[in-house]
């Protein structure tokens, strides 16, 4: 075996392999060496995943030159093949040759044959977590809008809205809007989630929210209300390191019985398919136990303006102004025409 690998390695350091598709000989970075039993002639200790790898970056498989340099050792004196004193030592070369080349072919195809249907597409680096936000806090402000189910977000958004030039961006919305496109691969998934109080895959709303976002901000606009999001401490994480890290975040605080009292009426009109008794109380236990969490994350990090909304409307929105106004100037007045 020593004389096969000391052969091999010291004589063919370069040799054809054009004939195989670049895909099977890429498949074998994966597969450890312990794993190819099917050669019993290939010096497998030698053609590592690391000999491969190194072998492949200087190659061009697939290209009309198809030549791979497998080792990176250096040539070996031929006369130290196996100590044998033959004058002519290239004729059992050959053969030795022939046959770790044959091994090696047999060993990439029955990797191929073993090959999972879908591996076969798959680029093979996983896809990479982004990293930078698609939008700068410099250019874009974003503010989170947070509080129990019918604490008053929504109200208190369109005042500022009114007064502010904000975008409001209820996540709920977009979704119950996703739920009705017709077409929608989500719509019976959010239809269910809706209705049981449940949270929404993230990948969902992220991307209703970062689509709705660009198309503002193609309109010139850059300040946003980001209402009922995020929810869930992975859609925190996920939107601030991949869409834009916000400003702060309003949280409305409110007791459970003024909110259900608010949201019982609300129903009344609504139809909103989550405003009756069994949804809510599901809604409050999600807020509680999932939504919270990322209400007390943002607090330690002094990211947090917490507005009581037991107050009337008006009452809440002095609150809200005073806190938003240390922050953002308010549109200037709009100019009256005067006969
Ligand atoms: N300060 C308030 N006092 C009395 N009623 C209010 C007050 N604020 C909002 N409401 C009413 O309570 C109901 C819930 O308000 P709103 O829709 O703004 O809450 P929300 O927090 O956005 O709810 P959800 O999270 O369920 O969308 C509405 O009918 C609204 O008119
Ligand atoms: O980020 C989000 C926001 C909302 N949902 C789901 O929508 C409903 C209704 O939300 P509202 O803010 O009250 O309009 C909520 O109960 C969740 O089921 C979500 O999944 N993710």
């Amino acid at each position: 075996m020593s004389a096969i690998r000391s052969s091999v390695s010291g004589l063919a350091r370069t040799f054809k392999l054009n004939s195989l598709p670049a895909l099977r000989v890429s498949r074998l970075h994966t597969i450890p060496s312990a794993a190819a039993p099917h050669s019993p002639t290939l010096p497998t200790s030698r053609i590592s995943p690391g000999s491969f790898r190194q072998g492949l970056t200087h190659s061009k498989f697939g290209s009309s030159q198809g030549q791979c340099r497998l080792y990176a050792a250096g040539p070996r004196n031929l006369g130290e093949t196996g100590g044998s004193k033959n004058p002519f030592p290239v004729v059992p070369l050959v053969l030795i040759f022939t046959a770790g080349s044959g091994g090696f072919y047999l060993l990439v195809n029955s990797r191929k044959e073993t090959m999972p249907a879908t591996e076969k597409t798959l680029p093979r680096s996983p896809k990479k977590a982004k990293t930078t936000p698609t939008f700068s806090p410099k250019d874009v402000s974003v503010i989170f809008v947070l509080g129990g189910p019918g604490a008053g977000k929504g109200t208190q958004c369109q005042n500022l809205v009114r007064d502010y030039g904000f975008v409001h961006l209820s996540a709920g919305d977009l979704l119950r809007a996703e739920q009705n496109r017709d077409g929608s691969e989500f719509g019976e998934l959010i239809k269910t989630y809706i209705r049981e109080g449940r949270i929404v895959p993230m990948e969902v709303t992220v991307a209703l929210l970062e689509n709705a976002m660009k198309e503002s901000i193609a309109n010139g606009q850059n300040r946003f209300l980001i209402d009922g999001f995020p929810r869930q401490m992975d859609q925190a994480i996920k939107f601030e390191t991949e869409v834009c890290p916000s400003v702060f975040t309003l949280f409305f605080d409110c007791p459970e019985e003024v909110m259900l009292e608010r949201l019982l009426k609300r129903g009344e009109t609504s139809g909103r398919e989550d405003d009756n008794i069994e949804s809510i109380k599901k809604r409050f236990r999600t807020f509680v136990n999932t939504s919270m969490p990322v209400v007390d994350m943002f607090e330690k990090e002094g990211k947090v303006v917490r507005v009581d909304c037991t107050q009337g409307v008006e009452e809440v929105y002095s609150a809200v102004k005073k806190e938003v106004s240390s922050k953002f100037k308010p549109m200037k007045e709009k100019a009256v025409m005067t006969a």
